[in-house]
């Protein structure tokens, strides 16, 4: 079957980042004063219980990603899907048959758990049944999926706000009931993480595994070393380290990846992503755009965002590797905020009808998201975390990581509004610097992952590790040398 069926396996599973995509997207539209019969249904809700039914997902997800760690490492990647899968229904459920705004609010509560699980588990199980040399296209299509996620949400809430009843707002929630429910039920025929298998000491199971994700008539050969490494790997971590939570800063090199895993996240938060994710248009009404335009443009710019992601991690990330994009994407998501803030300063406001500055304003918006994070950090962030860390504690680590990622988006969105409110186009300006810092930490601190087998981190990382060939079992340091030929290429 080989990589076409590895490739079906890694995109079913992203039904998760799928539904984190739509989650995050659709609530902007249902709470917004379009949505006349939401309004009225719920008797106008003031801006706090508004801010309370949006915050409480993050909340959930920073929850749900914190308890998924220790629940893959127990079950399993493909069960802990699962079960995320299966409290996203219920949690999306609660929200479709709302009665009052408890119900809404608890159901948001849910579904944020259950999407927080699925973003870590989801590109983490991905990474750990890819082939090196295309891991990065493999778990790059969690990003794909949030995207399309976003995209359809989008697109869903217009059309939806033309209903004349309480399937306006009931409608664009039941929709995220079907994908979960899909999820749950696919995954009962997908593969667990020969990875995982080999821990459990399910050795055959994990061989046939990753015969059927790698396996065709002429790598024999390839599927035998591969498989080698994963068992020796594993077992000399088994009998040479615990997997006490501890152990992610236990060591100087396993601090080192836990930093860069967290820092991964917390840089992509401070790209500014969610500023234009949540904030699009009020971004949009700063420059004296309105009505059906603004939606018309979000509409095209999540569409361009989907198809220069996938542009990306398909043709882009595994050959170039993952500083590289990471750096450059920073730099010109600063140079784009620059120029919007300038174009802001100088021809912005909600009055203003200068259409040239518009155009550029709005194209700017579209690089730095569309272009530069689609083709950066948006991708690289769940490759990153996914990859770095050593078997026994990569789900939880890859747990600390996304839990970073959500905690820094509760901040980002919760100071946003009143940011943008009081320092208007000076906001962009603290995303200038915090991408051009963004640059510098990925440049001095992170060393580069492309291509290594996720045995192989150890020494990119300058941890102890084996040689992984077979005949020998000697144990050695990383010399100086070595940790600079996988350490940093950039
Ligand atoms: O637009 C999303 C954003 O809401 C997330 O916070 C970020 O982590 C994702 O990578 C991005 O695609």
């Amino acid at each position: 079957m080989g990589l076409f069926f590895n490739f079906s396996v890694c995109l079913f599973s992203a039904l998760g980042s799928f539904l984190f995509g739509y989650d995050s997207g659709v609530i902007g539209s249902v709470v917004s004063k379009q949505f006349d019969q939401f309004q009225t249904f719920f008797h106008n809700p003031g801006p706090d219980i508004v801010g309370a039914i949006v915050s409480t997902f993050a909340g959930g997800c920073f929850f749900g990603a914190a308890t998924a760690g220790s629940l893959a490492t127990r079950i399993g990647r493909k069960r802990t899907i699962q079960i995320g899968a299966l409290i996203a229904v219920l949690g999306c459920s609660l929200q479709t048959g709302a009665r009052n705004v408890s119900y809404l609010i608890v159901g948001r509560l849910i579904a944020g758990f259950a999407i927080g699980c699925l973003s870590m588990v989801v590109p983490l199980y991905q990474s750990e049944i890819s082939p090196p040399e295309i891991r990065g296209f493999l778990t790059g299509l969690t990003q794909f999926m949030i995207s399309i996620g976003f995209l359809v949400a989008n697109w869903v809430g217009y059309g939806c706000q033309f209903l004349r009843n309480d399937a306006q707002w009931r409608v664009p929630l039941a929709i995220q009931i079907f994908p979960a429910a899909l999820l749950f039920l696919g995954m009962f025929i997908l593969p667990y993480s020969p990875r995982w298998l080999v821990e459990q000491g399910r050795h055959d199971e994990a061989l046939a595994v990753v015969q059927r994700l790698h396996g065709t008539e002429e790598n024999t050969e390839f599927i035998k070393l591969e498989f080698a490494e994963m068992l020796e790997q594993i077992q000399y971590e088994r009998e040479h380290y615990s997997t006490k939570f501890s152990d992610l800063w236990s060591t100087k090199p396993m601090l080192r990846r836990t930093l860069t895993g967290i820092a991964v996240q917390v840089c992509t938060q401070f790209t500014g992503i969610n500023v234009s994710s949540y904030f699009q248009p009020t971004l949009y009404a700063a420059l004296g755009l309105s009505g059906s335009k603004i939606l018309m443009i979000t509409g095209i710019n999540g569409a361009l965002g989907a198809i220069m992601t996938i542009i990306f991690i398909y043709f882009i990330l595994d050959r170039v590797g993952r500083k590289p994009p990471l750096i450059f994407g920073a730099i010109g998501m600063s140079i784009s905020l620059a120029v919007e803030a300038a174009i802001n300063a100088k021809w912005g406001g909600v009055d203003s009808t200068n259409h040239p500055a518009q155009t550029a304003g709005v194209a700017f918006i579209i690089i730095f998201s569309a272009l530069f994070f689609s083709c950066s950090f948006g991708p690289v962030s769940w490759v990153y975390q996914s990859e770095i860390f050593p078997m026994r504690i990569r789900a939880v680590g890859t747990a600390v990581c996304t839990c970073a990622n959500w905690a820094a988006n509760v901040l980002i969105s919760q100071v946003s509004p009143i940011g943008m409110a009081r320092l208007q186009y000076r906001f962009y300006i603290l995303f200038v610097v915090t991408n051009i810092a963004n640059a510098l930490i990925v440049f001095f601190f992170f060393p580069e992952t492309k291509g290594k087998s996720l045995e192989e981190m150890d020494a990119v990382f300058g941890d102890q590790v084996i040689p992984h060939a077979l005949e020998t079992k000697q144990v050695h340091n990383v010399t100086a040398e070595d940790e600079k030929s996988g350490g940093s290429d950039v």
